[in-house]
């Protein structure tokens, strides 16, 4: 299972999550990644931690203030991006540009949808990944595993009617290992999650309870 910790824009210590997040990779030998806001990319991929950006633009080099290109995440030591999150929509135009964008910068990518109808338009658009996330769901604390099992497996068969080879995470609400191993159960390949990690007393504690039932 991958777990990708989604910082959003919480006021956590980028450096103490991802730290903790790299040393949960190491000991359970679980794929864990780190997506901060994009000033942190940096700092934090300076820990070992594999780190995700949370948006590129499709913007190529050139006069695009404001824009985070693909190109300077990944010099700043992302390995993948996050796209088109219920927090941050993009345009179907701008999805597909991104995605070009991501590709060129030799970024992995997962684009993130509401509901199976989505996936199987994200998936249509080439990604490595796709993610289902309920957005009345998100940072409630109630999994999406079991408040709507049904748009996960929904999810993952309209991924592979469209393209097999596209892995589907779940996400919102996720927080312990059992959240982690049901999800599994659906058939997701990995887990986004953000508050359950990011608000969390114990950073390193919430990590270590996710990964346990995999060891
Ligand atoms: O939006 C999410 C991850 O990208 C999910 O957020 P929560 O884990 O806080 O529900």
């Amino acid at each position: 299972m991958f777990v990708l910790v989604n910082l959003k824009a919480y006021p956590c210590d980028p450096i103490e999550v991802a730290t903790a997040a790299a040393d949960v990779a190491d000991d359970s030998g679980v794929r864990v990644a780190v997506a901060p806001q994009a000033a942190h990319i940096d700092a934090v991929s300076e820990t070992g931690v594999e780190t995700w950006a949370q948006h590129v633009s499709p913007n190529p080099h050139g006069s695009y203030t404001g824009s985070t290109l693909a190109e300077a995440a990944a010099d700043a030591g992302a390995e993948g991006t996050l796209l088109n999150h219920s927090e941050n929509r993009l345009k179907l135009a701008d999805i597909d540009g991104s995605l070009e964008a991501a590709e060129r910068a030799d970024l992995e990518t997962i684009v993130c949808a509401n509901n199976p109808a989505q996936i199987g338009a994200a998936a249509a658009l080439g990604p490595d990944a796709v993610a289902v996330e309920p957005p009345e769901l998100i940072g409630t604390g109630t999994p999406v595993s079991k408040a709507d099992p049904d748009i996960v497996t929904g999810a993952v068969d309209a991924a592979a009617r469209v393209d097999g080879d596209v892995d589907v995470l779940c996400g919102a609400g996720i927080s312990t290992g059992e959240d982690l191993v049901s999800a599994s159960d659906l058939g997701a390949t990995g887990v986004l999650l953000a508050s359950g990690v990011a608000k969390a007393d114990d950073p390193r504690a919430a990590l270590e309870d996710l990964v346990e039932p995999l060891n």
